[in-house]
């Protein structure tokens, strides 16, 4: 299997349509057709007294697999410097088609299940659908296999020869498929098992190009497909994962990411990971009062371990100092206030702050709510930079009422801030577009971590993490931190306390190559 430098997911973020070859893609019949050209092809060798007889293995993949049934006998023949007339040419076409639709008839469409299953999973996750193949017999095998309903688009051999177009490895026949479909070929993935297909996919410069080797395959298979240049070769289709859009799943139906260590693993194929932590009630379990939440220094171990060779960031509704001296792990990236302020490490120039306008304001409402709070006990006031919380945790429940009433007080004075809920505590926030999850995805492209070597993986406990859940849907993933709770989340997966996400750490860090 190679690893490759290309992603193994396949994301709606980045692609819109999936082409597949038909023959030793969907369907094993490039195993009747090889059989089909050997018998032709043997026959015409020992009317002529010539050696040695056709190679089912390399006479194949060289000279007729992917390409249009008259170029491949051409291909062929020359290959062994034979010449043949117009009429011998179209004779051998149709004895190569009668025997192979014989063989078609008498063993049926022989499917090849996990690609058929990845052609299901990248319709359920949105992808449109093509296949594009030189047969002339496309539409039939394809009926015959039932999966006619699954394709939006068939372009076969007839197709090309209808429209005069050339057959791989000239791109036409892609480019067709994707035109007809109103789709760039930069967002499109070709899936090809043969040299001629992967070249023409290479050629047409479509977005990704995918090398499909099959189980058996030799490494002179595997090599020529990606010096044709494929981005990227598998066995077969469950090595690529998909990247839909992320619907909201009942926490406790999710995976734990201790318990599939491995399965995850399987999900970032190869790719490092950029962690994304949110802090209270993820790195440190949520206590009374916010001044209380220190982090273990088991915990601070594991994150200095971390940051050696991942990328780490804390994103997190506290202030960027207050979070950072929390932290203690230099070398980190810090976002406070829930992703208005951005910091990295020094000699890592990134930086940012959104709202800068709203400071005044904020310390207006910051006064006033310290003012009317003064008389209800227990309640906090907690100053970030570009939020102002007001936690109600320790308030009696009776008095808690009267907390949401000042604050929504000082909210009908400042209608250009939106407040926030959390764990027992208001948020007051300016209302702009920004949050957690344009936080990390800003990040990420600061640190250009979407080159597809790296996995990002969100982990947070909170409604406001969800939106970094969100973010990640289509090229990353999200972890929920449950505490027990079951909301319905966009996370896939979840870990169940702070002890637990130190504990997956510490789970990688043994497993690290
Ligand atoms: O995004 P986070 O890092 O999870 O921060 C969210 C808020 O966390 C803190 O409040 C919460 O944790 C406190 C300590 O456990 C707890 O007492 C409080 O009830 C929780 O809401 C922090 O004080 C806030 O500023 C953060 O926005």
């Amino acid at each position: 299997m190679d690893s490759g430098a290309f992603p193994r997911a396949l994301s709606r973020r980045y692609f819109d349509l999936v082409i597949f070859d038909l023959d030793g893609v969907l369907t094993d019949t490039a195993a009747l057709h090889a059989r089909a050209w050997k018998a032709l092809f043997d026959a015409f060798l020992a009317e002529r007294g010539l050696e040695p007889p056709f190679d089912l293995d390399s006479d194949y993949r060289h000279y007729v697999d992917g390409r249009p049934r008259l170029d491949g006998i051409r291909s062929f023949l020359a290959a062994r410097e034979v010449s043949v007339d117009p009429q011998t040419l179209e004779r051998l076409a149709a004895a190569k088609n009668a025997t192979f639709r014989h063989l078609l008839e008498v063993e049926g469409v022989p499917l090849l299940p996990a690609n058929i299953a990845f052609l299901h999973r990248v319709r359920a996750a949105g992808f449109r659908t093509a296949v594009v193949s030189a047969s002339r017999n496309a539409p039939v095998i394809l009926e015959a296999a039932g999966l006619t309903d699954s394709i939006d688009i068939v372009i076969s051999g007839v197709t090309a020869a209808d429209e005069g177009l050339a057959g791989k490895p000239a791109p036409d026949t892609f480019l067709t498929a994707a035109k007809r479909l109103g789709i760039e070929p930069a967002r499109a993935t070709v899936v090809e098992d043969a040299e001629a297909g992967v070249a023409a996919a290479r050629a047409g410069e479509f977005g990704l190009v995918i090398g499909l080797a099959g189980r058996e395959a030799s490494q002179e298979i595997r090599t020529g497909l990606a010096q044709r240049g494929a981005d990227l070769v598998v066995d077969d289709l469950s090595e690529v994962a998909i990247h839909g859009s992320a619907p909201l799943q009942p926490a406790s139906d999710l995976p734990s990411a201790l318990q599939e260590i491995e399965q995850l693993r399987e999900v970032a194929a190869g790719r490092s990971f950029a962690f994304f932590l949110d802090y209270d009630g993820t790195l440190t379990p949520i206590v009374g009062r916010p001044d209380l939440a220190v982090l273990d220094p088991e915990m601070r171990a594991v994150l200095a371990d971390l940051a050696a060779t991942s990328t780490v960031a804390v994103v997190s509704g506290r202030g960027l100092a207050d979070v950072r001296k929390l932290v203690g792990v230099p070398g980190l990236i810090y976002a406070g206030s829930h992703g208005f302020e951005i910091e990295g490490p020094a000699g890592l120039s990134i930086q940012a702050e959104h709202g800068t306008e709203f400071l005044p304001a904020l310390d207006a409402m910051e006064a006033t709510l310290r003012a009317g709070l003064r008389a209800i006990e227990g309640a906090l006031v907690e100053r970030k930079r570009f939020s102002v919380a007001v936690h109600y945790r320790l308030v009696a429940a009776e008095d808690q009422p009267r907390v949401e009433t000042a604050v929504d007080a000082v909210l009908a004075e400042h209608p250009e801030f939106r407040k926030g809920r959390g764990k027992k505590v208001y948020e007051l926030q300016p209302d702009i577009e920004w949050d957690k999850g344009r936080a990390v995805r800003w990040v990420i492209d600061a640190l250009r971590l979407d080159s597809g070597k790296v996995l990002p993986v969100y982990i947070g406990d909170d409604v406001t993490d969800e939106d970094a859940f969100r973010a990640l849907a289509s090229d990353g993933l999200g972890i929920l931190v449950r505490d027990g709770g079951a909301p319905l989340t966009a996370a896939r997966y979840t870990l169940e306390t702070p002890d637990e996400v130190r504990r997956f750490f510490a789970a990688l860090l043994e497993r690290r190559p």
